[in-house]
């Protein structure tokens, strides 16, 4: 039998198991991540309980570390906004030197420049990705550039939009995000054959031009209580069809986050912290 430490983290309730595989060599099953233990610690009630799992790894192309991040049916997503936050708080957490203010951290989605300014982690996120065949989508381009076109579910007819922050997003505009049946829908539009690879849900709705609120259903996790790529390809979104700024606040149910992307062009920035919840062990 082999123990596993780890930490717990969340940023705005996307809680992450976050095991530190930087200075030992962590056993092959965590590493690759077997999908029947994946399961089972982030099983709420029967495990641990958490969206996701996040391996904390030796960099193997010039960056400070290596995140690999595991949703919590066992997938593993090129990504994850919340998730790199709370890697970073527990690496803040973890060092004694605290005068280092920004990291590289190599993921999936490409290697991800993170600053910390006057306490909060600031995420370069990336530049949004709308070309269908890099999300991918086999929605069809409109007239402003975005993958975009009507899915019936369920005798119910969406307007959906696409867009990728490294990892898949389906963004649908509701009058209100009020009443909707989360369950019935994600899922179905989480596995819709328009995204071979699945993706990430978000019902939005736009309360300004400086202001949107968003119900999610992530990609492999099901209903989460922030998403941080998503409220990125929100932004994206909506501000390429015209209907909000460059920088707005995204009122998420865990919580509210700052996301700009400065002129609408280049990397979209997310500003946030995550928090500390508690440490704990496990066998395998
Ligand atoms: N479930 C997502 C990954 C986690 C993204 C989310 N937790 C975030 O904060 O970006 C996916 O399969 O693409």
């Amino acid at each position: 039998m082999t123990l596993i430490g780890f930490k717990k983290y969340h940023g705005l309730g996307n809680d992450f198991i976050i095991i530190d595989g930087r200075f030992s060599l962590l056993p092959s099953s965590i590493v690759s991540a077997e999908k029947h233990l994946v399961i089972s610690l982030c099983k709420r009630h029967y495990g641990i309980g958490c969206d996701g799992i996040i391996l904390i790894l030796p960099p193997v192309a010039g960056g400070d570390f290596r995140m690999k991040i595991f949703n919590s049916d066992g997938s593993e997503p090129e990504m994850c906004g919340n998730g790199i936050r709370c890697l970073i708080r527990y690496i803040l957490d973890d060092s004694e030197d605290d005068f280092v203010d920004s990291f590289i951290v190599e993921t999936l989605a490409g290697k991800i420049q993170i600053n910390i300014e006057e306490g909060n982690i600031k995420v370069d996120m990336g530049s949004p990705i709308f070309a269908p065949e890099k999300i991918p989508t086999t929605l069809p381009i409109n007239e402003r550039g975005i993958p975009q076109g009507r899915i019936t579910i369920l005798d119910q007819d969406f307007l959906v939009s696409a867009c990728s922050m490294g990892n898949p997003h389906a963004i649908i505009e509701v009058p209100t995000i009020k009443n909707i049946p989360l369950y019935e829908w994600g899922q179905k539009l989480e596995t819709h054959p328009v995204f071979p690879k699945y993706t990430n849900v978000h019902f939005v709705q736009v309360k300004s031009r400086s202001e949107i609120e968003i119900l999610i259903w992530e990609r492999g996790c099901g209903p989460t209580l922030a998403c941080g790529t998503g409220a990125c390809a929100c932004l994206a979104v909506l501000a390429k069809l015209g209907k909000c700024n460059d920088l707005i606040l995204v009122k998420l149910p865990g919580g509210e986050l700052e996301i700009n992307w400065p002129k609408m062009k280049g990397s979209i920035f997310m500003i946030g912290d995550a928090k500390y919840v508690y440490s704990g062990s496990f066998n395998i």
